[in-house]
Order: structure tokens, then sequence, then C-alpha cells
């Protein structure tokens, strides 16, 4: 079975707590716990869920100086997690410094965390790109140019839109992860996403891992939601 992270965006423990009860079986269920928890709530969450069996993709999408990045991911390491992020766009050394701050903070006997880079987040349009970020490459030749970036530098994978998965296999190639957000199931609003895809057309495309947050936390019956999705998926 390919992951569907789910996203739980929220800095209520009370509401996380409730949400995490309704997913099953803690070694089956993937959770992306990202900034509005970590801000929020603090490291606790990270350390009790991955205790329990979760399997952690912390979400924290490090974006700075490659010093600064090596000390933040040797942090992130102790905290026993087994996915993180750090922007692609922060360039070659700095992945690199993210990738060796994870090597250097790992507990022993603990997988090593993967390292994904954030390509082109998939709330940005080919509009945004071309106007605001002055980028003259379309999209998915961008996309694939920051993933090449990563890989040589030592990240596990991507995140991309499912739009951008099959020019990335045919280009980065098969041993790399793509882990896609943007999945909104047909009957979802697409909210602030841009660059969205079903979960049957993210597994068309061949996308390794979906991310998919408010069309199941929002839903009337996460459960089900969380089920439907992962169904649809693999
Ligand atoms: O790194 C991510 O997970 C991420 C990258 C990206 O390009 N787009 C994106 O939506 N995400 C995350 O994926 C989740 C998507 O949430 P929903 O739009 O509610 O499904 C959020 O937690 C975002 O932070």
């Amino acid at each position: 079975m390919r992951p569907v992270f789910v996203a739980l965006d929220t800095a209520n423990p009370t509401r996380l707590n409730q949400l995490v009860g309704q997913l099953g079986d803690p070694q089956e269920v993937y959770l992306k716990l990202g900034m509005e928890i970590f801000y929020g709530l603090g490291a606790e969450p990270v350390r009790e869920l991955s205790q329990k069996g979760y399997k952690i993709f912390l979400d924290l999408k490090l974006h700075d100086i490659p010093n600064t990045v090596y000390n933040a991911a040797k942090q992130i390491a102790k905290l026993g997690i087994d996915y993180t992020t750090v922007h692609a766009l922060g360039g070659s050394k700095m992945i690199e410094a993210a990738k060796a701050g994870l090597i250097e903070g790992n507990p022993a006997g603990h997988n090593l965390p993967k390292l994904l880079a954030v390509t082109e987040l998939t709330s940005i349009s080919d509009q945004v790109l071309a106007e605001e970020q002055n980028c003259r490459l379309p999209m998915k030749e961008q996309v694939v140019s920051l993933a090449k970036t990563a890989k040589a530098a030592g990240a596990d994978g991507v995140i991309c839109s499912p739009l951008e998965v099959q020019a990335l296999r045919a280009k980065v190639g098969e041993d790399f992860l793509y882990v896609t957000p943007g999945i909104r199931p047909k009957t979802s609003a697409s909210d602030d996403q841009s660059r969205i895809a079903t979960p049957s057309q993210a597994k068309e495309f061949g996308s390794s891992a979906l991310v998919v947050g408010r069309p199941i936390t929002l839903a009337s019956d996460p459960q089900a939601a969380y089920e439907a999705i992962k169904k649809e998926f693999n």
C-alpha cells in the first residue's frame, strides 16, 4: 500500500487527539505534522505520536543558510521522525547540510529520516511562477530542474503536484520519491491549491505517496473520507 499522509493542520490538542483517534491502527497510519502544530504545541505531540508507532512526517520546510539548516535538521532528527522537508530553492549546499544534520542527529537504531525537498508549492500557479517569481521556465521544467538539484544533493525525494510526476519519473528517475499534496477528490473544493489532482489521477501519474489535509480533516466523517482516498489511490 502506498502511503496517504494525513495533514493534521491544527493547534488544538483536543481536535488533534480526536482526529488521530479516528484514523486507525498507529502501525498503519501516516501522519503529517506541520508548522501549525509545531509552533502552537511544540515538539511534544511529535514525540508522543512517534512513540505510539505512527509514521511521522514532520513538515517544517526549512529554508535558511546551510549552517542554520544543518543544526535545525540535527534537532529534528532527534525527535525520532520518519520524513521531513526543506525547500529545494534553498540550493544544493543547504540540502546537503540538511542531510548531514539528519545523519548526525538521528538516534541510534532509528531509521534515517527521509529528506524531501519541496519544489514549487502546489498553491503556485503557472502565472505566479512567471509573473511573481520571474521564472523563465514553464512549471514542469522548473520542478524537474529543482528535483535534479535535490537528488544530486542527497534528498530522498521531492514534494510536487501529481501533474508533474510523469515528467519527473522520466527525467529524474524511478529511484526517487514523488510525494504529492494538492489532492482533491472530485467533490472537494480546491481551496488555496492551484495544481490539483484527484487520488485516482495521482495514482495514474505515479505519485509515490499522497498528502491530504482538509478533504479528510474537514469532512463530516474523516475516517470514511480517509478510507475512500486510500482506496482510490491504491
Ligand atoms: O510540504 C507539503 O506538505 C506541502 C507542499 C506543497 O507544495 N503543498 C502543500 O499543500 N503542502 C502541504 O500539504 C497539506 C495540504 O493540505 P490540504 O490542502 O488541506 O489537503 C498542507 O499541510 C500543506 O502544508
